[in-house]
Parts: structure tokens; C-alpha cells; sequence
């Protein structure tokens, strides 16, 4: 049996994947990898693509995607039970459009300087994130790996799903960023973490094992990905100009800084809504539903590869 098994989706980086697959499958038998590969057929199948290689006898896990398709992976690896998660060696090559989770490790965002270091870098333990909050009425629950968001965040999130716009570059993104900031208003809620509890009217909330999202911008800039907590960034309601001339700040991870946001880190954060207003919820970038919603830390859960 070959030692490798790859999960490609097809459709990450607005198709990039399907279009570079014959150049990473030629570096591939030029690196004399042993692998077999699968295309995903739609959402949700590099979950289930994930479990059967498992139970297959799969350990060396390596998906070709962006953070849509790691996060996809990752909720595989955590909900079957055949292997300990973090016997897995898993390993992302980023073809995608954000590829956000990667800068918390700097891995190369150019695959093909990637590809050759991949398969002989080591591997590090990652805490993981677990969501469970509402939607169609029943409570539910997803793993994730970089960074939860909610409020602003996650109506960013679920409109750009609900049209489905999905971004070729940054520039996209911060246009259609700045179309939600217009139309979103600062959403009640009271967020309970750490012994503390806090009720404001939030512009966003985020919850992160990693430090960045939304294409490059650190959300939670004190996030460490093996520490144990979850770090938690609450910043209040900000004026729209405000929190346009704060943007800077996203990409440069200073928005501590801000006298409207306080850095947290908690092992487990409950935001409940406090009005008749939805306060909605986002992890990885894929929309989940609806608070209250609750999440906790699975420590060192995954093992992933990094560079040296
Ligand atoms: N075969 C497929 N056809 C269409 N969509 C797919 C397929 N396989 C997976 N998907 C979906 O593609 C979506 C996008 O994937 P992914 O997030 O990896 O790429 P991306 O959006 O380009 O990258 P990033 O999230 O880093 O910006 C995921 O939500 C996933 O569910």
C-alpha cells in the first residue's frame, strides 16, 4: 500500500487545483512519493474521503486545497474513531485563495516550493477548536482549526454564502467586506469566558487557534496553536469609519491596540444572544448557524507538518 494518501478538491483557488494537478502529480514521480489520490465530488467529502482512508490503513494524510478543504480534513481526522487524531500525520498543500491557516506556521504559499520540502518536514501537535451552535433549529457541532468568528465576521461570511460570491483575490474580498460593514449593525450579546462575563453590543467576535483570516488579516494576533486556550479578541461597537481606518491594524496584528477591543484567552468561551437579532457564527470561513454558541479546546489534537 502506498504511504501517502491525498485528498485534492478540484474546486479550491477558483479551480487552480484542477488546473495545476498534472504539474504536482509530475513533481510527485519526479520526488518518487508513493500516494494514491482522490478528487472530492462536492462539499463535505474530504470529511468522509478522510475517515475511509483511515479505516483503510491510511496515516500520512496530505490535502490539496485551501482552508475550506483543511478544514474539511481536519473535522474528518477528529470525528472517526478508528485512529488517535493525533497519530495522523497531516499535511496541507495550499492551492487555495486565502490560505490563511498556513501563515500562523509559515508554510510557503507557492505549492511548488512546498511540495519538495512536504513529504520530509517534521510534524508538530495543533490544539483544535469545537463549535456547537444552532441551526435549522437543532443544536450541532463542528471542529476547526484556525479561527471562529462571529457577529460581523460571520454575517460577512454567511452573505457572501448566501449569494454565493466566492472571492478570486483579496480585492474581491475587501469590496465585499466593505458592501457588509454598510448594511450590518453591531449585534447584543453577552459573552461569557474565564469566570467573566461581558454583555455589549459587539462588531465582531473571534475565537482562534491560529492567528489569521480573512486573507492575511490577524483577528487574533495572540492565538498560539499549541498553548491550551483559546485566544479571544471581543472588539465593541466601532463606529464604520472607524473600523475602516482600523483595517491597517488587522494586517498589521495590532488591534490590541485599539481602546474598543480587549485580547483574551479562555478555554472556553459561551456568546449568547441578548436581542431578537440573530448574532450568527463562522469557523474557517465555512458559515455554521446561529448562536447561543459554545467553544472548547481539544488540546494537541492533530499532528501537522510544518517546516523546519
Ligand atoms: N468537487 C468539488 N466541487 C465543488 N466544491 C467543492 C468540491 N470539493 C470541495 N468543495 C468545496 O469547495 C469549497 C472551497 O474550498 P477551499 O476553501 O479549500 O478553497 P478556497 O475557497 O479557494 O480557499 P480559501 O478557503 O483558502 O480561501 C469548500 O467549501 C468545499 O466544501
Amino acid at each position: 500500500m502506498p504511504n501517502w494518501f491525498i485528498i485534492a478538491n478540484p474546486a479550491a483557488g477558483g479551480g487552480l487545483v484542477k488546473k495545476v494537478w498534472p504539474a504536482i502529480e509530475a513533481e510527485l514521480q519526479k520526488l518518487q512519493i508513493q500516494y494514491v489520490s482522490n478528487f472530492t465530488i462536492g462539499p463535505g467529502h474530504a470529511t468522509t474521503m478522510v475517515q475511509e482512508a483511515l479505516t483503510a490503513g491510511y496515516r500520512h494524510i496530505i490535502a490539496v486545497g485551501g482552508d475550506g478543504t483543511n478544514h474539511e480534513v481536519i473535522n474528518g481526522i477528529m470525528l472517526q474513531k478508528n485512529v488517535p487524531s493525533a497519530e495522523v500525520n497531516y499535511g496541507l498543500l495550499p492551492v487555495g485563495t486565502g490560505n490563511d491557516w498556513i501563515r500562523t506556521y509559515g508554510i510557503p504559499r507557492d505549492w511548488r516550493e512546498w511540495l519538495p520540502q512536504l513529504f520530509a518536514a517534521p510534524s508538530r501537535l495543533q490544539d483544535v477548536g469545537l463549535a456547537s451552535f444552532w441551526t435549522g433549529g437543532q443544536k450541532s457541532e463542528r471542529f476547526f482549526t484556525n479561527v471562529a468568528g462571529l457577529c460581523y465576521d460571520a454575517f460577512v461570511v454567511k452573505t457572501m454564502a448566501d449569494q454565493q460570491i466566492k472571492p478570486s483575490n483579496r480585492f474581491v474580498y475587501l469590496w465585499w467586506i466593505l458592501k457588509c460593514l454598510f448594511r450590518f449593525q453591531p449585534t447584543p450579546c453577552k459573552i461569557s469566558f474565564d469566570g467573566q462575563s461581558i454583555q455589549e453590543s459587539c462588531y465582531t467576535i473571534n475565537i482562534g487557534i491560529c492567528k489569521y483570516s480573512g486573507g492575511g488579516m490577524q483577528f487574533v494576533p495572540q492565538a498560539i496553536p499549541d498553548d491550551g486556550l483559546l485566544g479571544l479578541t471581543i472588539a465593541r461597537k466601532i463606529p464604520k469609519w472607524d473600523v475602516i481606518l482600523s483595517t491597517p491594524r488587522f494586517y498589521a496584528g495590532t488591534i490590541g491596540g485599539h481602546p474598543k477591543v480587549t485580547l483574551h484567552q479562555s478555554k472556553s468561551v459561551l456568546v449568547e444572544s441578548t436581542s431578537e437579532h440573530p448574532v450568527y457564527v463562522e469557523a474557517d470561513g465555512e458559515f455554521l448557524g446561529e448562536c447561543p454558541a459554545e467553544f472548547t479546546i481539544v488540546e494537541n489534537a492533530i499532528r501537522v507538518i510544518v517546516p523546519f
